[in-house]
C-alpha cells in the first residue's frame, strides 16, 4: 500500500506480494502440505472420527504460483480468496514459502476458530519483529508480545481507545483535523484547471489519517495537512513503507543471507527510524507534562498523559505502543474514507440521502458531536457497506497456540496457523444479496424490505454476525476501531455538507487491489462542487 498500516503485515501472509515471492527461499518451495508442521497424535485427534489437516483440499505450490504469476492474482489476494472458495469449499489448506496454513471462508468456520482461539489469542508470529525488539533492547508491544504479558498492555490501552465515552474527548481535536482536510480540499480544487478536481484523494486522505492520529497519540499537531510536510513525518511516512515491504521480505530470507544481501540492515533502519521519531514526540510531550506540574497545572492531556501518569506501562512500552498505534491508525481509515467517497460520488442517490440526513441533524454546517451521530444511521451505513466491500485488512489470522482445534469435522494440533478470509465471507451472496452491490439500506433493519434486494430476510438485512468483521473479533480485535469510526463519520459528514461530489468525466471503475491493505489500484480523482 502506497501509505501503509504495519498492523496489517502481520495479516498479510496469505497475500504475499510479487516482490515477496520472488525473494522465496528455493528450499521453501515444496508444494507439499507439511505434515511436519501438522502432525498428528492418534490419541488426541479422536481416530476415525475427525480427519486431520492432511485430508483437506488444498492447491500445490506450483499451483498457487501458477495463480499468482499466470493468472495475475499476485496483487488480488482478497479475489483468490473467493477463487479458491469455490474450488475447494469453505475450509482449505494452502502453503507459502515456509508457511503452511488452513484457510477457513465461511462465517460459521470463521466462528469455530475464534471460539476456540484461546484467552491470549495470537495473529500470526512475528520472529523478526522480535529479534530486531531484542538487538535495539526495546520492549516487545502488542504485535510482538504474547500471553498475560500481552493481554496486560492491552488492559493498559484499551479503556481510553475502545471506550465510547472516553473516545468522545478526542472529538474536539480531531474536529480540528478535519477543518484542516477541508482547508486542504478546498485549496487543491481551487488550484486545479477545473476549480473542483482533487487528484490521488486517497494520499490526502492518508495525511488527514496521519494527523488525526497523532493529534490524539502524541497531543500535537505534526502539520501533514500543510504545504509543507515537516522532516520527522517523512521520515516517519517513508519507514512506514520501507518496513512493511521489507519485513515480508526478511521473514522469508534465510539468515545466513543477511550479511550478503540489503534486506535486513533495511528492515532494521526502517524501524530504528519509526521507532526514533515517536521516542521523540513522547519525549517532547513528558518534558511539557513535567514543566505543567512544575508550575502547579494539572497534567491535562489525552492519550499520552494518560499512558505516562498512568504508570502501568514502562517507558520502553509506551514507546513501542504508540508506534504500533500509529502504524495500524493512518491507512485503514484513510483508504476506506477514500472507497466511502469514491462510491458517493458514483451513487448520486446514496450522496444525497446522506447530505439530507446530515443536514436534518445539523444543519447550516454545524459541526456533528458524537452525541448527533447517534442521530445518523445512514452515515454509520455508508461507513459499514464501504467496510463490507472493501475490509481494508482483507484477511485475518490465528495462530492458535494454547489448544489444539476442531473446525468443521477436521482436528488441529497446537501451533496450526489459520487464515480467517473475511472478505470471501463478507463478499457471499448467501450472506448479502446483491454482494457486490454498494447499497447502505441493508444496514437499515428498520426499513421494509426494499427493491433494491432480490429476497429480504435473511441475505439483507441479515447477515450471520462473523460475515461481518472488518475490525477483528474477540479480545484481540483492533483496538482503534472507536477512533477509527469517530474519525470517519466526522470526516465524511463534514465533506458531504460542504460539497456535492462527482467523479471526473469518463473516470474509469477503479478496481481495489492488494498490497498489504485493499487499496484502490489506481488513484481516485474526484470533483468537490461546494453546496452554496
Ligand atoms: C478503518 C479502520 C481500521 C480497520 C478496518 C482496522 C482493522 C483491524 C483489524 C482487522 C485488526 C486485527 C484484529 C484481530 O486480529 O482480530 C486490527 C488490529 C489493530 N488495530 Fe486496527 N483497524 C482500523 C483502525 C485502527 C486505528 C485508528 C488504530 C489506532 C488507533 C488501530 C490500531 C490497531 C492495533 C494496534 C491493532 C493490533 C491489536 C492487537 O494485536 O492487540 N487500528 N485492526
Amino acid at each position: 500500500m502506497g501509505c501503509r498500516s504495519a498492523l496489517a503485515w502481520p495479516l498479510r501472509l496469505p497475500a504475499l506480494s510479487t516482490r515477496t515471492l520472488r525473494a522465496l527461499r528455493p528450499e521453501a518451495s515444496s508444494a507439499v502440505w507439511s505434515r511436519r508442521n501438522l502432525n498428528v497424535p492418534a490419541a488426541s485427534r479422536q481416530e476415525g472420527k475427525l480427519k486431520t489437516a492432511a485430508d483437506l483440499p488444498g492447491p500445490s505450490w506450483s499451483t498457487t504460483l501458477y495463480w499468482l504469476f499466470v493468472k495475475g492474482y499476485a496483487d488480488r489476494g482478497h479475489l483468490l480468496q473467493c477463487l479458491q472458495k469455490r474450488l475447494y469449499g469453505p475450509i482449505w489448506r494452502s502453503r507459502f514459502g515456509p508457511f503452511d496454513m488452513v484457510n477457513v471462508a465461511s462465517p460459521e468456520l470463521i466462528a469455530q476458530v475464534i471460539q476456540q482461539e484461546g484467552r491470549y489469542p495470537i495473529r500470526i508470529e512475528l520472529p523478526h519483529w522480535k529479534e530486531y525488539r531484542d538487538l535495539r533492547g526495546q520492549a516487545y508491544g502488542l504485535h510482538v508480545e504474547t500471553g498475560p504479558e500481552w493481554y496486560r498492555i492491552r488492559s493498559v490501552l484499551n479503556p481510553k481507545m475502545l471506550k465510547l465515552q472516553e473516545v468522545s474527548a478526542y472529538a474536539p481535536v480531531i474536529h480540528q483535523v478535519v477543518g484542516d482536510l477541508l482547508g486542504r480540499v478546498e485549496l487543491l480544487r481551487s488550484r486545479s484547471p477545473d476549480r473542483a478536481t482533487v487528484r490521488n484523494l486517497a494520499a490526502e486522505l492518508y495525511k488527514f489519517g496521519f494527523e488525526g492520529i497523532s493529534a490524539v497519540l502524541f497531543e500535537t499537531r505534526l502539520g501533514c495537512l500543510q504545504e509543507e510536510i515537516p522532516e520527522d513525518t517523512l521520515r516517519f511516512i517513508a519507514a512506514v513503507n520501507n518496513m512493511l515491504t521489507l519485513s515480508d521480505i526478511v521473514i522469508l530470507m534465510p539468515r545466513w543471507s543477511r550479511s550478503i544481501l540489503p534486506f535486513w540492515k533495511r528492515f532494521v533502519q526502517a524501524w530504528d527510524d519509526l521507532y526514533d521519531v515517536a521516542q521523540k514526540l513522547v519525549d517532547r510531550r513528558t518534558a511539557e507534562l513535567k514543566a505543567q506540574m512544575c508550575s502547579g497545572e494539572p497534567a491535562e492531556g489525552m492519550y499520552l498523559t494518560y499512558l505516562l501518569s498512568s504508570d502501568k506501562l514502562s517507558r520502553a512500552e509506551i514507546y513501542i505502543s504508540v508506534t504500533e498505534l500509529m502504524l495500524g491508525g493512518v491507512d485503514t481509515t484513510s483508504n476506506t474514507l477514500s472507497w466511502a467517497l469514491y462510491h458517493l460520488a458514483r451513487d448520486r442517490r446514496v450522496q444525497e440521502r446522506l447530505h439530507r440526513e446530515v443536514e436534518s441533524v445539523c444543519p447550516d454546517e454545524q459541526q456533528p458531536t458524537t452525541g448527533d451521530l447517534s442521530r445518523m444511521p445512514y452515515l454509520k451505513a455508508v461507513i459499514k457497506e464501504t467496510l463490507r466491500l472493501y475490509p481494508v485488512v482483507h484477511g485475518n489470522g490465528r495462530f492458535v497456540s494454547e489448544n489444539e482445534v476442531v473446525v468443521d469435522n477436521y482436528w488441529f494440533p497446537k501451533k496450526t496457523q489459520f487464515h480467517l478470509c473475511h472478505y470471501a465471507a463478507a463478499h457471499d451472496e448467501a450472506e448479502f444479496t446483491k454482494a457486490e452491490d454498494f447499497i447502505p439500506e441493508r444496514w437499515l433493519n428498520v426499513e421494509p424490505p426494499s427493491r433494491h434486494a432480490g429476497r429480504a430476510n435473511p441475505g439483507f438485512y441479515q447477515h450471520h454476525p462473523y460475515s461481518f468483521i472488518p475490525f477483528g473479533v474477540g479480545v484481540r480485535g483492533c483496538v482503534g476501531k472507536r477512533l477509527a469510526e469517530m474519525e470517519m463519520h466526522f470526516a465524511l459528514s463534514r465533506l458531504i455538507q460542504r460539497y456535492k461530489v462527482e467523479p471526473e468525466d469518463g473516470a474509469p471503475v477503479v478496481e481495489p487491489k492488494t498490497r498489504t491493505l485493499l487499496i484502490p489500484s489506481e488513484p481516485i480523482n474526484l470533483r468537490f462542487l461546494p453546496r452554496t
